[in-house]
């Protein structure tokens, strides 16, 4: 069998989603009028599929406009979801760029525990790999020594060299260390994972602050990139996450993991509206392929249901 490829898994990763959207508006489909009261309806299908209310309010509009006065099909309902879901994506949707000078450039990456971080970091380093960076890795979640464990497994995996210490270590004389040894070594991309746990504000900020105090010591442009992962299986919470840290952390963009197996792929779309901040890449699996930069036109229409629907309808 052959591996499926991105598409496929992207397809398949926002399935629930569409599906939920499509229980939401079903019923909604044989209306052959979009009046108030169905348009009303759709809005609310819409804010149930976790599309976020500013989201919702737009359709609803795009949809009451004259252009729809005499009614859409299904079809033409999940064309117009997908357009309106792929101008709010588009301006969010920005891969990270390798172009810190000097090297290395310095990814940190904050994320609460369980949000997918450390698998995150391991998809990242591969996907840097395979544009032909050299990556290093620091374990800087000195928190739990099996954070520490699983990371230099995926170093291993990956043959990527990582600088680590032992449980309840200092993380950022582990930075430092990774710096000095990148900077020798003509390391491109120097990926740090963190034991920011969200949970604990003070905390994060703490040891933020300490870690850039340090890399200022040497490369003031240090850290170049402040990630937040977050799980979009938790829906309104991982905006909060974005809420809470976002600004106060330096946060500079965002993956959001989890989209696969989830009906809450609309977490993506209420995070690019309401927060604007970039989004550079989305996870659809746990294996090492399962992390991308995204294609907004691509995920809009797979969140909204439009191939599904047009290849349910022509069956090839
Ligand atoms: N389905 C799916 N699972 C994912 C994805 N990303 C990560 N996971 C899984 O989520 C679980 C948690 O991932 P970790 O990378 O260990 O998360 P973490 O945030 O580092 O968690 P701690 O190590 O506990 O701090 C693992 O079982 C991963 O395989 C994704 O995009 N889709």
């Amino acid at each position: 069998m052959t591996e499926p490829t991105w598409h496929e898994k992207l397809i398949g990763g926002f399935r629930r989603t569409s599906d939920k959207l499509g229980d939401n508006l079903s019923g909604l489909f044989t209306k052959t009028t979009l009046d108030h009261e169905t348009l009303d309806e759709i809005e609310e299908a819409l804010i149930a599929s976790d599309l976020g209310p500013a989201t919702a309010a737009k359709i609803r509009a795009t949809l009451g406009s004259a252009r729809y006065e005499r009614g859409l099909d299904e079809a033409g309902v999940r064309q117009v979801v997908a357009d309106e879901i792929a101008a709010i994506l588009a301006p969010v949707a920005k891969p990270l760029e390798i172009e810190a000078f000097p090297r290395p450039q310095v990814i940190l990456v904050i994320g609460v525990n369980g949000s997918g971080k450390t698998t995150t970091i391991a998809k990242l380093a591969h996907l840097l790999q395979e544009q032909d960076y050299e990556v290093m890795l620091v374990a800087g979640d000195t928190f739990r020594a099996a954070a520490i464990g699983q990371l230099k497994v995926w170093a291993e995996r990956l043959n990527i060299p990582i600088i680590s210490g032992k449980e309840g270590g200092d993380a950022a004389s582990l930075v430092f260390e990774g710096v000095k040894q990148g900077t020798a070594r003509g390391t491109d991309v120097l990926i740090v994972d963190t034991a920011g746990r969200l949970q604990n504000k003070a905390g994060l900020m703490d040891e933020l602050s300490k870690i850039r105090r340090v890399l200022g010591r040497l490369n003031p442009a240090a850290p170049h990139d402040v990630v937040l992962v977050l799980d979009a299986t938790t829906g309104q919470n991982a905006l909060n996450q974005i809420e809470v840290f976002g600004a106060s952390a330096g946060v500079t963009g965002l993956v959001m993991t989890k989209l696969d197996g989830s009906a809450r792929g609309g977490t993506l779309v209420a995070a690019a509206e309401k927060y604007g901040m970039p989004i550079h890449a989305i996870g659809v699996g746990e294996t090492i392929e399962d992390l991308r930069p995204f294609d907004p036109q691509e995920v809009a229409r797979a969140i909204a249901g439009v191939e599904r629907l047009a290849s349910s309808k022509n069956p090839a």
